[in-house]
């Protein structure tokens, strides 16, 4: 029998969900923070799933988006991708923008719109999927290992409301969040957010951490708030530890001068969040490991397409995350079983994550997530927890519908603004 997989219906449903006090450079993470949950659906019944970032300026070009693809065949990715193209993105979205605070990078009309069509081609894939009985791995070429490797992601942090984890300002609370999140979940290589504190109370944080986990991978990210001859001091003083240096310095001239003087491996989510960035950086040896976020690359197949140049340039690949729920981790995950040259555990947020729009949370065994051979994504979504999140996001005054760590570290400390960088 041949089903019809034409788009007949697209539903947006834009959500707050619940976030703990994590701490960066830019400030504090939200109580709550926006994300968009995206439901394709085909004439024959078949519902895919999507999801990604949840601001204003994404959610004002979702709708256009969405309109284009009605009529559109679900397998139609290309033609999706073409459409998304003739997404106007209003000037005052981009031009001098810095996309929270700056730490995911240049913020271009592109990006935004890659950002959106994301969460659009992880539903057709779910839905095709879905109807075809496969898991979206096989869609993407079928999944070279079984489970995929996630890090502990560790954040300075303060204590809040309905928060299992507690404050943790100092090194001893760094290794008891690391000790958590190897209870928890069985984590076995850890990142630390940094460039929160000055630097040497950072790097006592790793040695700290060194010394409970011996011989564990090691990160550290403070999203590009150090100097050129900082990052040189932190990268000579945690080279024996480190598995690499996340983004110490912004922009590619300064990440090429820190990974040619130290020798240390450098990973970025920052200055190579685009194609258009990668000959620059790849030329000049500013990166070594290039974490793809798959919302701003622009889906599944995009992922595939950096991991496949990363390997032409003997550059690593592996996975960066924002606050995301159980459907991004689901695609982080079914793309990631399909990367061969993926080698470094991928981050999550997903663990800070109390709330879900699933009817079964995602889980980690060992560290890793289970790659799901259910057809689609191997996901449902739990339509009263996905009503309670909406509600939620239309009854907020406007506070939380577009983050800003800036603005929510100033509820508690009123002369803050986001640093300039180098901070330090
Ligand atoms: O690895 C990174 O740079 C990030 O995950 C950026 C995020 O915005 C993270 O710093 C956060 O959510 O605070
Ligand atoms: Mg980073």
């Amino acid at each position: 029998m041949t089903r019809d997989l034409t788009i007949t219906d697209v539903t947006l449903t834009p959500i707050l969900v619940a976030d703990p006090p994590l701490l960066n450079t830019a400030g504090i993470h939200q109580p709550y923070t926006p994300r968009l949950i995206v439901e394709v659906v085909t004439a024959d019944g078949t519902t895919g799933l999507g999801e990604t970032y949840g601001d204003t300026k994404y959610l004002e070009l979702t709708r256009p988006l969405a309109e284009q693809l009605v009529g559109r065949q679900v397998s139609d990715l290309n033609g999706l991708f073409g459409a998304a193209d003739e997404v106007v993105v209003d000037a005052s979205r981009v031009t001098g923008q810095a996309d929270v605070g700056g730490l995911r990078g240049v913020q271009t009309a592109d990006k935004l719109r890659l950002s959106v069509v994301s969460a659009f081609e992880v539903a057709c894939l779910d839905a095709l999927g879905k109807a075809l009985g496969l898991p979206v791995h096989a869609l993407l070429g079928g999944k070279v290992r079984d489970a995929v490797e996630y890090s502990a992601y560790l954040f300075y942090k303060r204590s809040g409301e309905n928060d299992t984890w507690g404050a943790a300002l100092d090194p001893a609370g760094i290794v008891e969040q690391a000790r958590a999140f190897t209870e928890r979940y069985g984590f076995t290589s850890f990142k630390l957010k940094g460039g929160v504190f000055p630097p040497d109370q950072e790097v006592a944080a790793v040695k700290a951490l060194a010394a409970a986990f011996p011989g564990h991978p090691l990160r550290l990210d403070p999203n590009g708030a150090w100097s050129v001859e900082t990052s040189l001091k932190v990268a000579e003083e945690l080279r024996d530890v480190l598995e690499y240096l996340e983004d110490p310095a912004t922009g590619v001239p300064a990440m090429a001068e820190v990974a040619a003087k130290s020798g240390v491996p450098l990973a970025t989510n920052m200055c190579v969040t685009t194609f258009d960035e990668i000959k620059e950086a790849f030329t000049q040896g500013a990166v070594q490991v290039v974490l793809s976020d798959h919302h701003y690359w622009g889906g599944l197949r995009n992922t595939q397409q950096l991991a496949s140049i990363c390997r032409a340039f003997g550059v690593g690949v592996s996975m960066h995350s924002n606050t995301h729920l159980g459907i991004s981790l689901a695609a982080m995950t079914q793309v990631a079983a399909t990367v061969p040259n993926l080698h470094h555990a991928c981050d999550s947020h997903y663990p800070w994550q109390s709330e879900d729009v699933l009817t079964e949370r995602l889980t980690f065994d060992g560290g890793k997530v289970a790659v799901s051979d259910a057809p689609g994504l191997g996901v449902a979504l739990d339509r009263e927890k996905l009503a309670f999140l909406h509600q939620r996001w239309l009854d907020d005054d406007g506070t939380y519908k577009d983050r800003d760590d800036a603005a929510a570290m100033r509820l508690t400390d009123p002369h803050w603004t986001t640093p300039a960088v180098p901070r330090w």
